[in-house]
Parts: structure tokens; C-alpha cells; sequence
């Protein structure tokens, strides 16, 4: 018989009650055994969802307090030193630190945060030294499953696979790789774990090795194996080796030959695994799981293809050797679209989050189990649902498709070069050597929160909520002149999320009202859904940002999320390429660029933090994806004056392979994130070269410290000694809007006068 499983289920509960308890904790005000209470109901509760609708296999361990890879190194003690963690087991208040950072007595910067793969969750990226030693330092895992088992569910512990977690880690002190070099060392826990998780009665365990689905060199494929081979040497468990995100590529048939007992095959984002099955064969005593069920996306199933993916799978490996899962994590998806009383019948019978899927993973089982016969009227419905969606009108505007094809190869240029074109801005927006400067959001405090959730329910009237927006936006700029800031920004406050806020305006889009999906730690994301040809039916920006600008001499920024952020941080309709649909967003953001530089806005920001996540995971696959990327940028920002200066910032991710291709964007100015991960950003700057205005983070805003003067100082001073002070910007890493007022406001006083104090030097040693 085949069996039903998923890889992981959302951690953050129905009604965000992890946010809640994690923000209520942290600000002192429930216990910590109430913080554990709610993480115990979010467990039980996933954990009885899945049961009521009938997976087979539960995952366990899945859940986290903050984040998962975080969780592997409290499992694996390797606390970086300057945690000073002493004890037996990781203490809630050390895990914590490491996540946010601390300050006080034992004052000790977060670890660095980045993307988990191509998706928009951030993971806690492990330190590791050369001679690192591994401890079991947690007890999380055992405590997961035998909740689990308390309440009568035998679960399928996950955790990160051992070659996983080396691969993501940042090597300390040197430059090696931490899978060659630690492998022998970490195995050994993996073993304990495995076996301890055995003794209390596990069947399965998963070890999630999505690494497997990147370039991998024959010598990491080998100690992969030597790893997997002392493994199964040593435990006696079932193990799944999972992975997820894409194709096994070239490593097919050493990938599943590795000794365990079943293989996990993304079949959506690596449906390439399907065609290595059929010219290559699956091995006969494993069992596969089958990741037909999209954990990425957020469209209904067509039941119908993925059943004959199925059947053709059943006669390769045996219906008793199938596993019917979902592609990766539900992590990634919303949990329940009924909660979405908002979206049209039509639009919804479109849609699976998180329960959903679990229902077709069920129905799919059913399927190859009984034959279709059994669930013939669930098919029926299917069917219909997904003819329907694919003739449906909404999906098409002949205006959109129009004018795209009037797009000339001219429109993708900026006219004229930077050399030329800085010039002229030098002289049309006088700016001091070393421009200080802001992200865009300021502190999105909870007032103005819940003033948004009354305007959004119809409680204050749009002119009560726009009456306070431009009260905080007065206040912001009374702000940025006592602090002395050079350029201005008009502080987002009028924006829920810097990529909803212009799905809600634009045609094309569906906006959740419950759809959250974590993207670190406490904080979520609700992504817009494009099911439809994207158009801009009216400004998005202009009022808010003339309205600052009336206020002040000062430059106020425009600011814009660029479109290939937009898409990659939206759930994508799959009916045509990404590229398609991005070059439809461009168009949008275009219109609005040019509409902010006719009400005379004079620098235009246009965020992509999201460009690199977009990258494919094979290298082979770039090349494609950042052409189109970029051009559709350079459309969005090209069409701009002369005079008019585009500015862009990225964060949270290396930058160092894709420089190239940045610059290619041709912004005047780059801010760039480089705080938190030790200012490796000027590295990649020395070697490169860059040309244009960089603005390389001072400080890092996600976490609650206060910066020192003389850090930033220092900071800017290492800025200098690779970029020409003229090419220099002064800012913090990213937006401020996760910040309370009371660490922003400091923070930035430090800064300006970290900037002051270099200009001083500057100047000082010319004189
Ligand atoms: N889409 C996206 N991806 C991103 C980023 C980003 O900014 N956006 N930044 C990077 C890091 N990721 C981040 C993701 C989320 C947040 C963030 O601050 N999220 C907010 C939610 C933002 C939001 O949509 N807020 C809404 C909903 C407000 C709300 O929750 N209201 C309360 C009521 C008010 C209250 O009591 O607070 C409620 O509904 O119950 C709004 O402001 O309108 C949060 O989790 O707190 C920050 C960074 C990378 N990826
Ligand atoms: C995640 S990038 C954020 C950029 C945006 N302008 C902000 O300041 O919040
Ligand atoms: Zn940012």
C-alpha cells in the first residue's frame, strides 16, 4: 500500500498564535513556560489536522521556536564562543541570542541570517571552525517526538541532514569546507540522535539533504557517502533521505544508491527526477517519496496528471514502495485558504494551501491505493475546477498583452551612460561627500498597525487613516532634519509589506487576508497571488511621496519594490513563464517611476532584495534567469531623465557571484547589506572593482542593538579603503520598519555622526 506523508507542516498556527507568543516573550510579558505552552498547542494541533485527514507519516521536529537550522545547531553544540554558553543543553534565552543578537553585560552580535535555497524563509547560518567539536546539546528532537507519541501519533522525526547542515554553515578562520573537513566529526552525533530516537521508538527518520539538488563536486559526493555508509553501519532505523527544490541532475544514480531505505524526489521544481527515473530505473529495494504535490505554489492539483505520475511510478519502484508526498515543506505555503472569506468562490476553487494540499496528498494515495474509481467524483470536481481555470478570461488583458509587445530593445537602456549621466546629477542635486541616508520604512509601530487593521475593517475612515499617516509622515521628516540625514525618505508607513502593498493596487493580483508564511523567525509575509496579467489602473505612490516632499528642501526619495522582487516574493500563476509575467510587472513599475518624475521627484529607489533568491540552484540554469531579471529592471528604472537618479537595494544574500549582473542593472546607487556577514561585500567590491554609487550597510537592523559611533565609523573607514570616497553612501543595511523607535532613532544619531567623523578625517588629511 502506498503511504501518505509530508516533509513539514507551518509552524506559525491558524491565527499566528507563534508570533504572538514569541513577541509577548521577548517583551517580558508571558512566562517562558507560556511561550512553550503555545508551541506545544501549535504541535498537537498540526500534528491532529494531519492525523484527522490521513497522512500516514507525521513529521515531527518540523516545528520550531525560531527557526530549524537554528535547532540543528542547538542539537549539535556548536554555539559560536561568543555566546559563552556553558551549560549542558542550549537555554531558550542563548537560543534566542544567537537568533537576535543580545546586549547588556554579555553583548554579542546575532548570527548571520540568510535564504533557506531560493525561497523567501531566512535560516540561522551556522559558524563553524576548522577544528570545530560537535556536542548533543538539545533535547528537542526526543521532547517533539514523544509529544507526538503521548498523544497516541508515531512520527517521522526530520531534521537537517548532516551534509545539509555542514554545506549551509559559514567556515570561521580560514577558508575550507566544512563538509570535507568536519564530516568524519559530525557523524557521529547523527548517529546518537538517530539511534536515541530508535530507542524511543521511532520507525522512520527523515534527514533532508537539499543540498543534493545544487552543484555538487564528485569529492563532496563522496563524502556524502562515507557519511551515509557509517551511518546505516551504525543504526538500524529506516531512513528517508529527502530532498526537495529541485533535480538530482548528474548525481541521480549516486544519490539513490546511497545506503538508506527511501529517497525523496521533488517532481514539481525537479520534475527533470521524473525523466531520471524513466531512463534510469529506481532502485528496487527502496521506497520513494514522491513529491508530486507543489509545496511551493499555492494552485489546486490537477489530480488527474499527477495520478497518471503516480501510476507510472507505481510500476517502477510498487505501490507498496510509493510514498505520496508533497515537493518540500508546507512550510512555504499559507495554511488554510477558507479562512479567505474575501476571494471570490471562482478565484478560491483555484487555490490549495497547506490543508488543502494534505487533502490532495490523501486523495492521490486513495487514488493509486483503490484505484480512481474510488474518489471517481473528487476527480470529476478536479477536473472541472482546472478545464475552468484554464479558459477562464480573467486570466488574460488584451490591453497588457498590447502594449508588451510594443516594447522596443531601446526601452531597456538608459540613455545616457553613468559616467555621463552622474555628472549631470552632481550638478542638479548637490549631496555632501559620504550622502547618509535611509532604506525606506521606519519603525512600524503597533498603533500603526492596529490603525490600519481599523481602516482595513472599516472602523476609521480612509480620511482618519490618511489624516495619521501624514501626521507620522510629518513627524518622520521633523525627524530626519534634527538628525541630519541628507536624502529623506517618507517612512512606508502607509505600507502593510513592501510587496502586498502594490499587489493590492495592481490588477492581476489576489491579496490574502490570513495567508501568512514565515519568512524568519516571528515575522511573516502575506504573498499576493498573480493569476492574471498584471496592469496598473492608477498611481500607487505618488500621493504619499509628494506629500513628504511638500515638507521639506531635503530630497525625498521615491520608493518602489522592482519587479523582480515583486514576482519572487508573490505566488506566480504557472500558465506562462515567470519571465513573462515579471516584464508585466516592470511595465507597471515603469509607469509609476515616470509618474513620480513628472510630480518632480528626484531620486527613485527601486528595491530588488529579492533578485538572487530567483537564481536557480544549478549554475548551468543562471545565465537565462539574470538576463531576463535584469532587463526587466532596466525597464522598470530606464525610462528616467538624465538628472534623475535610480537608486536599488538588495540584502540578505551573497552578492558576490552575481556582481556582474548588478551592476548590469545600471542603478546609480546600490545599497547593499554587508553588516552582518562581516563585511565580505568589500571583499567582493575589492576583487570586481564597481564603479557606480555603492552604499554598503553600517549596521545591521535586525537586531535590537544600538550600534556604537565607533563601530560605524569603522565600518565606513573599511568602506574607504576599497571604494573612492566620492562613490560612497552612508546607510544602515535595510529598512528600519522591524525596529522600535527607541533603537532606530539612536542607531541613525550614531550614524550621522559616524559619517561626520570620517568627513572630519577626510577632510583633516587633505588640508
Ligand atoms: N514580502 C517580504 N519579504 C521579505 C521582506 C519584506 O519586507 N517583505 N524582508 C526580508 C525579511 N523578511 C521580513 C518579512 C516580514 C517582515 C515583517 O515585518 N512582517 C510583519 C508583517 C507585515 C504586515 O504585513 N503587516 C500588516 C498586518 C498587521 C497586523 O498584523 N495587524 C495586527 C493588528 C495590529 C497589531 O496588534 O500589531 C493583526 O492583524 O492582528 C500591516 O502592517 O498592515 C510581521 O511579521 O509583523 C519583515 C521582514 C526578506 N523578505
Ligand atoms: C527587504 S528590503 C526592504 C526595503 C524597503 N525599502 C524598506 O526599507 O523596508
Ligand atoms: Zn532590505
Amino acid at each position: 500500500m502506498a503511504l501518505a506523508t509530508i516533509h513539514g507542516y507551518p509552524r506559525i498556527g491558524k491565527n499566528r498564535e507563534l508570533k504572538k507568543a514569541l513577541e509577548s516573550y521577548w517583551a517580558g510579558k508571558i512566562s517562558k513556560e507560556d511561550l512553550l505552552k503555545t508551541a506545544k498547542e501549535i504541535q498537537v494541533n498540526n500534528w491532529q489536522t494531519q492525523k484527522s485527514v490521513g497522512i500516514d507519516l507525521i513529521p515531527s521536529g518540523d516545528f520550531s521556536l525560531y527557526d530549524h537550522v537554528l535547532d540543528t545547531t542547538a542539537l549539535l553544540g556548536t554555539i559560536p564562543p561568543r555566546f559563552r554558553h556553558d551549560t549542558q543543553s542550549v537555554d531558550l534565552d542563548t537560543y534566542f541570542a544567537m537568533a537576535r543578537g543580545r546586549s547588556g553585560d554579555k553583548a554579542a552580535n546575532a548570527m548571520d541570517m540568510t535564504k533557506w535555497f531560493d525561497t523567501n524563509y531566512h535560516y540561522i547560518v551556522p559558524e563553524l571552525y576548522p577544528d570545530q567539536e560537535f556536542k548533543l546539546s538539545s533535547s528537542k528532537f526526543y521532547d517533539d517526538f514523544q509529544l507526538a507519541k503521548d498523544i497516541g501519533i508515531s512520527t517521522k522525526p526530520v531534521l537537517v541532514g548532516p551534509a545539509t547542515y555542514l554545506l549551509l554553515s559559514r567556515s570561521e578562520g580560514g577558508h575550507f569546507n566544512p563538509l570535507l573537513t568536519l564530516s568524519d566529526k559530525i557523524t557521529p552525533i547523527y548517529i546518537e540522535v538517530i539511534n536515541q530516537l530508535a530507542n524511543l521508538g521511532a520507525e522512520w527518520i527523515q534527514l533532508d539533504e537539499p543540498v543534493l539538488v545544487e552543484d555538487r563536486t564528485q569529492e563532496e559526493l563522496d563524502a556524502i557517502r562515507r557519511i551515509y555508509d557509517r551511518i546505516a553501519s551504525n543504526t538500524s532505523i529506516q531512513i528517508i533521505l529527502s530532498t526537495y527544490f529541485g533535480h538530482l541532475g548528474d548525481s541521480y544514480q549516486q544519490v539513490v544508491n546511497l545506503p538508506v531505505s527511501a529517497i525523496g524526489l521533488d517532481l514539481v521544481r525537479g520534475h527533470q527526477n521524473l525523466e531520471y527515473i524513466r531512463k534510469l530505473g529506481f532502485p528496487q529495494d527502496k521506497y520513494l517519496v514522491a513529491g508530486v504535490v507543489d509545496g511551493r505554489n499555492v494552485w489546486t492539483t490537477d489530480l488527474h496528471a499527477k495520478l497518471e505520475q503516480l501510476e507510472f511510478l507505481a510500476t517502477e519502484v510498487g505501490s507498496d514502495k510509493l510514498m505520496v508526498s508533497s515537493s518540500c515543506s508546507l512550510l512555504h505555503v499559507p495554511i488554510d485558504v477558507n479562512l479567505e472569506t474575501h476571494i471570490d468562490d471562482e478565484l478560491k476553487s483555484w487555490l490549495a494551501f497547506a490543508e488543502q494540499k494534505l487533502e490532495e496528498i490523501v486523495l492521490l494515495r486513495d487514488g493509486i491505493n483503490l484505484g480512481r474509481d474510488a474518489i471517481k467524483d473528487k476527480l470529476e470536481a478536479n477536473a472541472e475546477v482546472i478545464q475552468k481555470r484554464n479558459a477562464s478570461i480573467r486570466r488574460f488583458n488584451p490591453e497588457v498583452r498590447e502594449k508588451i509587445t510594443s516594447i522596443k530593445e531601446s526601452d531597456y537602456t538608459r540613455y545616457p551612460d553613468y559616467k555621463s549621466r552622474i555628472e549631470t546629477q552632481r550638478n542638479t542635486l548637490p549631496l555632501p561627500l559620504l550622502p547618509t541616508t535611509t532604506i525606506g520604512s521606519f519603525p512600524q509601530i503597533p498603533e500603526l498597525r492596529q490603525i490600519r487593521r481599523k481602516f482595513e475593517n472599516g472602523d476609521i475612515s480612509q480620511q482618519e487613516y490618511e489624516g495619521y499617516l501624514e501626521n507620522k509622515i510629518r513627524e518622520l521628516i521633523e525627524l530626519q532634519e534634527d538628525l541630519g540625514l541628507d536624502v529623506f525618505v517618507h517612512g512606508e508607513y502607509e505600507r502593510n509589506d513592501m510587496v502586498q502593498y502594490f499587489g493590492e493596487q495592481l490588477d492581476g493580483f489576489a491579496f490574502t487576508r490570513h495567508g501568512w508564511v514565515q519568512s524568519y523567525g516571528s515575522r511573516y509575509v502575506r504573498p499576493p497571488i498573480i493569476y492574471g496579467d498584471v496592469n496598473r489602473p492608477a498611481p500607487m505612490t505618488v500621493r504619499w511621496i509628494t506629500f513628504a516632499q511638500s515638507l521639506t528642501e531635503k530630497p525625498v526619495k521615491g520608493m518602489l519594490t522592482g519587479p523582480v522582487t515583486i514576482l519572487n516574493w508573490s505566488f506566480v500563476r504557472d500558465d506562462q513563464p515567470r519571465s513573462e509575467t515579471c516584464l508585466q510587472i516592470a511595465r507597471a513599475i515603469r509607469e509609476e517611476v515616470l509618474d513620480l518624475e513628472s510630480a518632480g521627484i528626484k531620486i527613485i529607489q527601486i528595491d530588488e532584495p529579492a533578485i538572487r533568491e530567483g537564481l536557480p540552484l544549478r549554475k548551468s540554469e543562471w545565465k537565462e534567469y539574470l538576463d531576463w531579471a535584469v532587463k526587466c529592471f532596466r525597464y522598470s528604472s530606464s525610462g528616467v531623465r538624465p538628472e534623475t537618479q535610480i537608486h536599488t537595494h538588495m540584502c540578505y544574500s551573497e552578492f558576490g557571484d552575481i556582481i556582474e549582473a548588478i551592476s548590469d542593472m545600471d542603478a546609480d546607487v546600490l545599497y547593499i547589506e554587508n553588516a552582518r556577514s562581516d563585511l565580505e561585500m568589500l571583499e567582493v567590491f575589492r576583487q570586481h572593482g564597481y564603479d557606480k554609487g555603492v552604499g554598503p550597510g553600517v549596521y545591521d537592523v535586525h537586531s535590537p542593538r544600538v550600534p556604537t559611533v565607533e563601530e560605524m565609523a569603522d565600518n565606513i573607514r573599511a568602506t574607504l579603503t576599497v571604494l573612492r570616497p566620492e562613490q560612497v553612501w552612508v546607510n544602515p543595511d535595510c529598512g528600519l520598519k522591524t525596529r522600535r523607535p527607541e533603537e532606530a532613532t539612536p542607531s541613525l544619531r550614531n550614524m550621522v555622526q559616524a559619517a561626520n567623523q570620517v568627513r572630519e578625517e577626510m577632510l583633516s588629511r587633505i588640508s
